[in-house]
């Protein structure tokens, strides 16, 4: 007998259900995030026993599987007294007792959209695997280069032998791309072929793009399931804790301060500059620079800052070179865009293909404008500046052993919850443990850097810089 996996009131009993406020549910003290599902809208859809119950690897206990009315707590900080609670709830991702397709008769399509980021190919190597060995899935196939492989060109198809070594490799094996998103085009394609579960990682952009092809797909009635996985280097996707490959990025990124550190110090009044990769966000800086200890000041997007004058970047380096003989620099390359001059050209805002802004370089600007800066304050004394920009060295690479693991928990909480007949969905940590999210509320949530809390203070605490003005 079918039971409506998605209503955790028929779960845990109606008379425990309070209210059911659009878009929640108010369970006792528990305000639990609606997530959609395939029978929202075909309400008819059959049930089959989890195959993992043969499995011979797993033999499951009770414990095992996940019941609708599991939950994970959105803040596990709270004052007692201030926020007594409903408090708000994700639905906790893993495998399902019973599940909403036939394995043998799923089609599942796989699509990397975006930026590089570390990590990718070991989640598309364990969608395909944990689709093969949890679920006895057949056909399983990679959309080529983004959104466009959907409609421009045929997909590959994928078997475990063939992913095997992914996992070692850095990029996506299916390529990518951005721009070509055409939402017709798209949901005919995954009609056309055939594709009943669509499996999607991006960043925040893609995640936009998702939810049009979600919300069309339920509007043509499609028994298709589209799950997303979260991708971003930047680590700019909010409510989940961090995005895979973010962490090995970091670590790539203190590379460049090292060489920065050694260079600056080496030299005399040097001056190490390292730029990342930040579109909007200062999250790669400001961990490569808690985690390096090397870096005297680190410029972010969300913190303004300015050059000349009291309390300006001149006036701390000449005492940093004073005191220490040496400094480093970390710049995101998304900080300093409203103060550096801009030419008749870089006038006109430059968008890529997806339309996100490319930026001016803050990189090359700060150099040259340190050069000026020292030869007319100090004309008759060495000094050196040595600018480095890793680019997309720290993104190109293959996943640490944490992203890995990572990326293979995300991609099987993403097959457990296509199975389960959810739809509509991101999977990803929220304070340690993996949830299901409604894509349209990841779409929408930026993770940008809080330099009002204690991780920022923790920067300047470290590196001694200016407040800019924010005090
Ligand atoms: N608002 C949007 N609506 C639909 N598709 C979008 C939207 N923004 C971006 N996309 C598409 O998502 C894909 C990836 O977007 P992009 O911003 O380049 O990378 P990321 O997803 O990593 O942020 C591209 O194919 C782009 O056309
Ligand atoms: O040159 P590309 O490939 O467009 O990528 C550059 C941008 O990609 C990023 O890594 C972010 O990419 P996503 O938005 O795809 O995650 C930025 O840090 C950087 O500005
Ligand atoms: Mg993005």
């Amino acid at each position: 007998m079918a039971m409506p996996a998605n209503n955790a009131a028929a779960a845990c009993g109606d008379h425990r259900a309070d209210s059911s406020e659009e878009g929640y549910l108010t369970i006792r003290n528990i305000k639990l995030q609606r997530l959609p599902h395939l029978t929202d809208y075909l309400p008819s859809l059959e049930t089959y026993p989890n195959p993992v119950d043969n499995n011979p690897f797993f033999h499951p206990v009770s414990e095992f599987y996940i019941n609708p009315s599991d939950v994970v707590l959105r803040q596990i900080l709270s004052d007692g007294f201030l926020s007594p609670g409903p408090h708000l709830a994700y639905h906790r991702a893993g495998p399902r007792k019973r599940i909403y397709f036939e394995p043998r008769g799923v089609r599942a399509a796989i699509v990397t959209c975006g930026g590089l980021c570390p990590g990718m190919n070991t989640v598309i190597r364990e969608l395909v695997v944990g689709l093969w060995e949890l679920y006895e899935v057949r056909e399983i196939f990679g959309v080529r280069a983004g959104y466009r492989g959907f409609y421009s060109g045929e997909a590959v198809e994928l078997n475990p032998k063939m992913v095997h070594g992914w996992h070692r490799k850095g990029g996506t094996v299916l390529e990518t791309s951005r721009g070509g998103f055409d939402l017709d085009k798209i949901v005919n394609a995954i009609q056309d072929r055939g594709f009943n579960q669509v499996y999607i990682i991006g960043g925040d952009g893609t995640m936009r793009g998702m939810v049009e092809i979600f919300n069309e797909i339920k509007r043509r009635n499609l028994n298709i399931a589209v799950a997303g996985i979260p991708k971003t280097v930047d680590n700019d996707v909010g409510i989940i804790d961090r995005s895979f490959g973010f962490q090995t990025a970091v670590e790539m990124a203190q590379q460049a301060i090292s060489a920065a550190h050694t260079e600056a110090e080496s030299a005399v009044n040097g001056i190490g500059l390292v730029k990342l990769m930040g579109r909007s966000t200062g999250h790669i800086a400001l961990h490569a620079t808690l985690s390096s200890r090397d870096v005297d000041c680190c410029l972010i997007p969300e913190n303004d800052f300015y050059l000349e004058g009291r309390g300006g970047l001149f006036e701390f380096l000449e005492n940093r070179l004073k005191d220490n003989g040496h400094a480093v620099v970390v710049v995101a390359e998304g900080a300093g865009q409203d103060i550096i001059p801009k030419t008749d050209q870089s006038h006109v805002e430059e968008k890529d293909e997806s339309g996100n802004p490319v930026f001016l370089d803050v990189g090359g600007w700060l150099k040259s404008e340190l050069k000026n800066w020292w030869a007319m304050d100090h004309p008759k004394e060495l000094f050196t500046v040595k600018y480095i920009d890793p680019t997309y060295m720290i993104r190109a690479v293959p996943a640490n052993a944490t992203d890995n693991l990572y990326c293979t928990l995300l991609a099987h909480s993403a097959i457990h919850g296509a199975m389960a007949g959810y739809t509509g969905f991101v999977c990803g940590p929220i304070n340690g443990n993996y949830a299901y999210i409604p894509v349209e509320e990841v779409a929408h949530a930026k993770n940008v850097v809080n330099t009002r809390d204690h991780k920022w203070a923790w920067v300047r605490s470290i590196t001694n810089q200016p407040d800019f003005g924010r005090g």
